[in-house]
């Protein structure tokens, strides 16, 4: 089959591409196996639908991981402006999409991602796809919180940043406990986040997310 390649060398600067990446080597490879697994599975891989899914799920499972080749530091210097405006900054609702490393199945949600700048601010659209450099990887839902606001807080230099993270976990909800309705919410804080009550209360208010 023929393999079109949109765009086989990933660029770190161009990391937030919207077309799906995929290399053709990896899918080739990919495809191989997940040929097998469909084999070990009881599929009759011969049968019509099924004669592309290989491929298919392999070129799916490259975007669903393409955060490994997006720098996200990179990504916002891209967009670092100087700039005295010195009062919060929230991109609230950002939805994201993530896969549960444990189970590598999708984990889903809302994240909230405030700064406070010191100097420097970023292009809003940069905060949303820091969120997608690190949720397009395999994850658990709190290292995605803190590695969000590590990012901004090591780029940026803002006098605090903060992260709350709403998600649900379909390996909680599709097989193991079953619980259809949970809702996981993890929180991360640095600077005026963390020594001012006020401040934090004044976050949480604006997301509406009942942390406590
Ligand atoms: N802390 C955390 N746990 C997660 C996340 N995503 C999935 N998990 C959990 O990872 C755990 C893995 O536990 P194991 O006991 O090794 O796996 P398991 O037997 O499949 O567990 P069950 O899901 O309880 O059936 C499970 O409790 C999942 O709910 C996440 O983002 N953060
Ligand atoms: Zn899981």
């Amino acid at each position: 089959m023929e393999i079109v390649n949109h765009n086989a060398s990933f660029n770190e600067d161009e990391g937030y591409s919207k077309i799906e990446r995929w290399n053709p080597e990896t899918t080739e490879k990919l495809a191989y196996h997940y040929k097998e697994i469909l084999k070990l599975i009881g599929e009759d891989v011969g049968r019509e639908g099924l004669l592309q899914t290989p491929v298919r799920v392999a070129k799916a499972i490259q975007f669903l991981t393409h955060g490994y080749n997006i720098d996200p530091h990179v990504l916002v210097r891209s967009a670092k402006f100087h700039e005295e405006y010195k009062q919060m900054v929230l991109v609230k609702d950002i939805e994201l999409y993530s896969m549960c490393e444990h189970h590598m199945i999708p984990f889903y949600g809302k994240a909230h991602v405030a700064y406070i700048p010191n100097g420097y601010i970023t292009g809003l659209s940069k905060v949303a796809r820091v969120v997608d450099a690190y949720a397009r990887r395999l994850q658990v839902q709190e290292r995605l919180t803190v590695q969000i606001r590590d990012c901004l807080q090591e780029t940026l230099n803002p006098l605090g940043v903060a992260v709350v993270i709403e998600a649900a976990h379909m390996c909680m909800q599709m097989r193991g406990i079953q619980k259809q309705n949970s809702v996981t919410t993890t929180s991360a804080f640095t600077g005026a986040f963390l020594t001012h009550n006020e401040t934090r209360e004044e976050f949480i208010h604006l997301i509406g997310v009942k942390l406590h």
